[in-house]
């Protein structure tokens, strides 16, 4: 299936070819970018002054920096004083080093009897909106002064920020704060998709991200290769099972978890919980025989095996559809008997929590692995199967989810904000989910999630992204019910997760 353009995510590098490629293969000025830049942001402002200010009248400032970022300020600037806005430049670069485009565009601004005041320290910002074109895709290193301390008091104002291309001091291509960053109400990001807009850092910067494609040609696409794109549901549609009138339970696959040592019964039976809504046919849980007991009376349709003695676990295997291991898993003998059994099974594998830190401690297990893998590390998960710190985990997850794909020739999926997927050489990120799920559980039940979609006949990369983003929907779904990011809970997703899925198999039938 193919990803459509407008999902597709690009490094810095990889937009300037764009922009070079339309500039100098499609005869599109770079001018003619950059006023359709400059119109495209003035129009956003426009809509969202509208609902902001309603008919009352607002002061604009822009900030310029002295690269094409600016250029595309002043731009903005001059449409908004054509309109009668109050507005005002205040040049943070050197206008001296303005050249080319960026030099015709302060040009013109400055033809618009714009006022363009230089930075100077004493200044203050005292406008109702502020347009952030200080640093764009040129970024290079942590920012350096005038710009640092410009961007911390403009933060320190509170008012609505837009932000052109992408918010000044975040980094495009992995979503770090390089040094300090505007924290905008709403970006706007041009030809290509900034992949840094959508992870790490950006989720928490860059507030709504519109893109504007300024009418560059498709073909123009098609000579940058790409790797990264949006997670796009629709492409999992027509992955579910049809469920005809005489099915019968064995057609929807046999799910087996495997985890709950002694006092951790709690993320098994959540795993398991999940699967059971998540359209499997049958769930087992192989587990010690002390959580027996709790998982048969908060679910007793699913089938729980007392097990201290891996040694029985092939057996219980034979003839299962996918394995979940790691939900309260812990780091015991007998967890790690559980983890060979799992791998020697030969079933399709998610390997979550416990399960991947044994086999983090243990890399040399990858070379008994006889089935697909579906790998859901958070990021201190991450760092330890990398041997990094989730500190590099962070400052680049596009690069770490790759190496983690590649390094344990598996699908991967790396929690956190942006969650992103990676198989077989292509990344997907989930732009859904929110910081009401930084609680315990939200795991357990994305990994009993994936089993399920697994033992339904789904691939692991299949699984991988229809699952990731079902949880991370159903989470927002779940802060539009309950009003907030506070107290969720992760077992209330479950029901949320179901219904959606029902939704999607509707679509998928009835379009
Ligand atoms: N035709 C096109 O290409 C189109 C491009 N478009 C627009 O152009 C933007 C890219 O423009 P760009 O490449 O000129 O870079 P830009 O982001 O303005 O930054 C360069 C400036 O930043 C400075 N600087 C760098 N690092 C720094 C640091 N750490 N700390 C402080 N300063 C630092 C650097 O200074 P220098 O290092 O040279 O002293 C230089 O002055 C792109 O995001 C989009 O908005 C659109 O109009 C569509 C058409
Ligand atoms: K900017």
């Amino acid at each position: 299936m193919a990803n459509s353009l407008s999902h597709t995510l690009y490094t810095a590098e990889q937009v300037r070819q764009l922009d070079y490629n339309a500039i100098h293969q499609q005869g599109i000025a770079g001018y003619t970018l950059m006023e359709r830049a400059g119109k495209a942001t003035f129009r956003l402002l426009r809509q969202y002054c509208e609902q902001w200010f309603g008919k009352e009248s607002f002061h604009l400032q822009v900030l310029c920096g002295s690269g094409n970022n600016a250029g595309d300020g002043f731009i903005v600037a001059g449409l908004a004083k054509q309109k009668g806005i109050e507005v005002e430049v205040i040049a943070v670069g050197d206008p001296g080093k303005l050249k080319g485009d960026a030099l015709t565009a302060y040009q013109w601004c400055q033809a618009q009897s714009v006022s363009i005041t230089p930075w100077q320290e004493n200044l203050q910002l005292t406008a109702d909106v502020f347009v952030d074109a200080l640093l764009g895709t040129g970024l290079k290193g942590p920012v350096r002064e005038t710009y640092a301390s410009v961007i911390e008091q403009l933060n320190s104002t509170y008012k609505p920020v837009i932000a052109v291309d992408i918010p000044s001091g975040l980094c495009a291509d992995t979503g770090t704060v390089l040094g300090v960053a505007v924290k905008a109400r709403s970006t706007i990001t041009f030809i290509g998709r900034k992949r840094g807009l959508y992870t790490h850092h950006g989720c928490e910067l860059t507030g709504e991200v519109h893109f504007a494609d300024l009418a560059v040609p498709e073909l123009v696409y098609h000579t940058t290769p790409c790797n990264s794109y949006l997670l796009d549901p629709s492409r999992y549609l027509t992955c579910l099972p049809e469920r005809y009138k005489n099915s019968h339970k064995g057609a929807f696959g046999h799910l087996v978890l495997i985890g709950g040592d002694h006092s951790m019964g709690g993320a098994i039976t959540m795993a398991a919980e999940a699967a059971l809504h998540a359209g499997v046919g049958l769930v087992s849980v192989v587990t010690r025989p002390e959580q027996v007991g709790g998982l048969q009376a908060r679910c007793p349709e699913i089938m729980v095996i007392g097990c201290d003695n891996p040694g029985q676990i092939p057996r219980l295997l034979i003839g299962k559809s996918a394995l979940v291991i790691g939900p309260g898993l812990g780091q015991s003998r007998w967890s790690r008997e559980c983890l060979l059994a799992a791998i020697d099974s030969g079933l399709p594998l998610v390997l979550d929590a416990d399960g991947l830190n044994l086999l983090a401690v243990e890399p040399t297990l990858l070379e008994q692995k006889k089935s697909d893998w579906l790998l859901t590390p958070h990021p201190g998960e991450a760092a330890r199967l990398l041997g990094v710190s989730s500190q590099q985990i962070q400052q680049n997850r596009f690069a770490s989810v790759e190496q983690l794909a590649s390094q344990y020739q598996s699908t991967a999926v790396l929690k956190g904000a942006g969650s992103l997927v990676c198989a077989k050489g292509l990344i997907q990120l989930a732009n859904v989910g929110n910081p009401g799920m930084a609680v315990g559980g939200m795991g357990d039940v994305l990994s009993g999630l994936l089993g399920a979609l697994i033992a339904q006949g789904l691939s692991t990369a299949e699984a991988a992204g229809l699952g990731t983003w079902l949880h991370s929907y159903s989470a927002d779904q779940l802060v539009k019910l309950v009003g907030g990011y506070f107290g969720l809970r992760a077992t209330e997703l479950i029901p949320l997760i179901r219904k959606q899925i029902n939704q999607m198999a509707v679509k998928s039938k009835y379009g």
